[in-house]
């Protein structure tokens, strides 16, 4: 399912972010390179503060590189790619309050001009996706944080991105619903050959989701090493986690972020 042998789909090149502020210059990323194959899940890890949101806004356009790029498919990137879709932790601030969930999923279909009946494919099957039908005229207050969280998620899918970008998307959220959105993730790959990277604090998740696990290190940011997870699509939250491997791999990438932190 993923394809090296062509351009990446996402290149990180030499990235490095200075913020200029009122106190003088504040390097936060020194210099990152990595790349995101066609189909694949990579997170990135790292200890807190180390820049890992500032990486996503640089990735997604929502502010500039001081050096280096971020391209997807050969472009450089200088604004929001409409390849891209973006997920964030707070589904508060993301959802429209007096939009019904429906209308959530349906809102950035509308840039698209797609024709009627895939519009509404989309939507259905975005919505049957993440197990949120029979809440359709439900307005996201009405609905419990994880509930919410899939919202956000389904808007991201209906509109079918070619890479998915989450920040901390499911910090927020009960174990047992963070264990069925990381689910839900694999199969959003699976189905629809989405390219995702996620930033996460769980190492565990880390290991359960991606292909390449990213970890940074230092101050300003570097890529302190990119750990393979050679578990292949498939996976199980009990019989993966119980893996051997597993294990190694949560303390290969501990260490590391305790080392960097
Ligand atoms: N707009 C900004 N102006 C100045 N400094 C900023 C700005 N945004 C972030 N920073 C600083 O950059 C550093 C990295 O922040 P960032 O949020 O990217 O890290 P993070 O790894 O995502 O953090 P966390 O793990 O806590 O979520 C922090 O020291 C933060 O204070």
């Amino acid at each position: 399912m993923i394809d090296h042998e062509t351009a990446p789909r996402l290149r990180v090149a030499g990235l490095a972010k200075t913020y200029n502020t009122k106190r003088g210059a504040v390097p936060v990323i020194a210099d990152l390179t990595f790349d995101v194959a066609a189909g694949e899940i990579v997170c990135i890890v790292g200890p807190s503060g180390i820049g890992k949101t500032t990486l996503l806004k640089c990735l997604t356009g929502l502010q500039s590189t001081t050096s280096g790029i971020a391209s997807i498919d050969g472009k450089a990137i200088d604004g929001p790619p409409e390849e891209m879709a973006l997920v964030f932790q707070e589904y508060t601030r993301s959802l429209m309050p007096w939009l019904t969930v429906e209308k959530n999923v349906r809102l950035p279909l509308k840039h698209l001009h797609l024709p009627a009946a895939e519009r509404e494919e989309r939507i259905s099957s975005a919505l049957v996706a993440v197990g949120l039908i029979g809440a359709e005229t439900k307005y996201p207050w009405q609905l419990s944080g994880g509930m919410q969280q899939r919202v956000a998620i389904a808007r991201a899918i209906a509109y079918r991105p070619e890479v998915l970008v989450m920040d901390e998307p499911f910090a927020s959220v009960d174990a047992q619903t963070r264990f069925e959105l990381e689910d839900l993730c694999l199969r959003v790959r699976a189905q629809f050959g989405m390219t995702i990277v996620i930033v996460t604090h769980d190492i565990d998740e880390a290991v359960y989701l991606s292909d390449r696990v990213v970890v940074l290190g230092e101050r300003p940011a570097r890529v302190t090493e990119i750990i393979d997870v050679n578990f292949g699509g498939a996976r199980d939250q009990l019989t993966t986690r119980a893996r051997p491997e597993f294990a190694e791999l949560r303390t290969t990438i501990f260490e590391l972020i305790r080392k960097a932190g």
